[in-house]
């Protein structure tokens, strides 16, 4: 894998909605074989932006390059090597799940190459997604999770240099969200497929993804690995104590030369002594509101990155 290469290039996109401006000056990469994902409130405009790199929505301004073109001129052939997993599921009740793979898999049999045979073989794909057992059942006796399971597999078929999947672990249980977890890594290991998630489970994003982009009300606000939007963005360190009658909280960056000056102070005075890291989550909301409060600038946490941090 030539890990400079880019899978998706934006610069400076900007969607407008009637007079309302969505996506204001978005600019963002992913490079091949990476795990990018897109995170932001209700209405931020991730579902629009991906979208647009899709090529099922037009933008305003800016420049977007997806597997090297552009999504507005994209062809049936440059569509052929995308994977995508929307939100709703289409409904498809009376097939069988091998039945409908099957199918969906013939539709990428003239993009087959040399160098990806098109479609996934559909046993293969059945037993890396989980749904073995269900092979021969009627669509719509699944559960909603098995459902889910059924998306991300037609999303595969085509064996995709790059997946979309938008919110695809919604409604799944603990181990089916461990194991599509597990899948996506599989897809990006095995065979270097770019993947750009959306997600409201900042686990989940923390766990998957090479790299977080977070969009709030139209703008990026950060753009980094996780552990450096955590380090850099919330940076402090919870402490909690109780010195005689009094319960204190204080949010320092170096929590351990702390504890150790409050014990050098306070000495058997205190009790119940607390440290909280600041996770994920602090970070995202502390950017989240902050964007909300004030138009923020781009924070660009780290600089671009060589490629996946793996
Ligand atoms: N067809 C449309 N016409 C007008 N406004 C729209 C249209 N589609 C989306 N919007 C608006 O654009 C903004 C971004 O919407 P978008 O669906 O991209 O957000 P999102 O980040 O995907 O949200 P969610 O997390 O709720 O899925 C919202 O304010 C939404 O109301």
């Amino acid at each position: 894998m030539n890990i400079d290469e880019l899978a998706i290039e934006v610069e400076g996109l900007r969607l407008r909605y009637g007079a309302t401006d969505v996506l204001h000056d978005v600019s963002f990469r992913v490079h091949r074989g990476e795990v990018l994902a897109l995170l932001g409130p209700n209405g931020a405009g991730k579902t629009s932006t991906i979208e647009i790199l899709e090529g099922f929505r037009m933008r305003s301004a800016g420049r977007v390059d997806v597997l090297g073109t552009d999504p507005a001129r994209g062809t049936e052939q440059w569509r052929a090597r995308m994977g995508i997993v929307l939100q709703s599921w289409r409904d498809h009740p009376k097939w069988r799940v091998r039945e409908l793979l099957a199918f969906q898999g013939s539709l990428y049999e003239p993009y087959s190459t040399e160098s990806i045979r098109r479609p996934w073989e559909v046993d293969d794909l059945l037993a890396a997604v989980g749904l073995t057992e269900q092979a021969d059942r009627p669509i719509k006796v699944l559960s909603g999770g098995q459902r889910r399971r059924l998306d991300v597999a037609i999303g595969l078929v085509g064996r995709p240099e790059l997946i979309f999947l938008d919110e695809p672990t919604t409604g799944l249980d603990p181990k089916a969200r461990r194991d599509f977890h597990e899948l996506v890594r599989r897809i990006r290991d095995e065979y270097e497929t770019t993947v750009l998630i959306t997600t409201h489970d900042l686990d989940e994003a923390e766990k998957l993804a090479d790299r977080i982009v977070i969009l709030a009300a139209g703008r990026i606000v950060a753009d980094g690995a996780s552990a450096d939007l955590t380090r850099q963005i919330a940076g402090h360190d919870e402490v909690r104590w109780v010195e005689g009658d009094e319960h204190l909280v204080r949010e320092v960056p170096d929590s351990t030369a702390f504890a150790r000056e409050l014990f050098a102070r306070g000495g058997a005075e205190i009790r119940e002594l607390e440290i909280r890291r600041a996770t994920l989550e602090d970070a995202y909301l502390a950017l989240v509101r902050n964007s909300e409060s004030a138009a923020v600038e781009s924070v660009a946490v780290m600089p671009e990155p060589n490629g996946a941090s793996r």
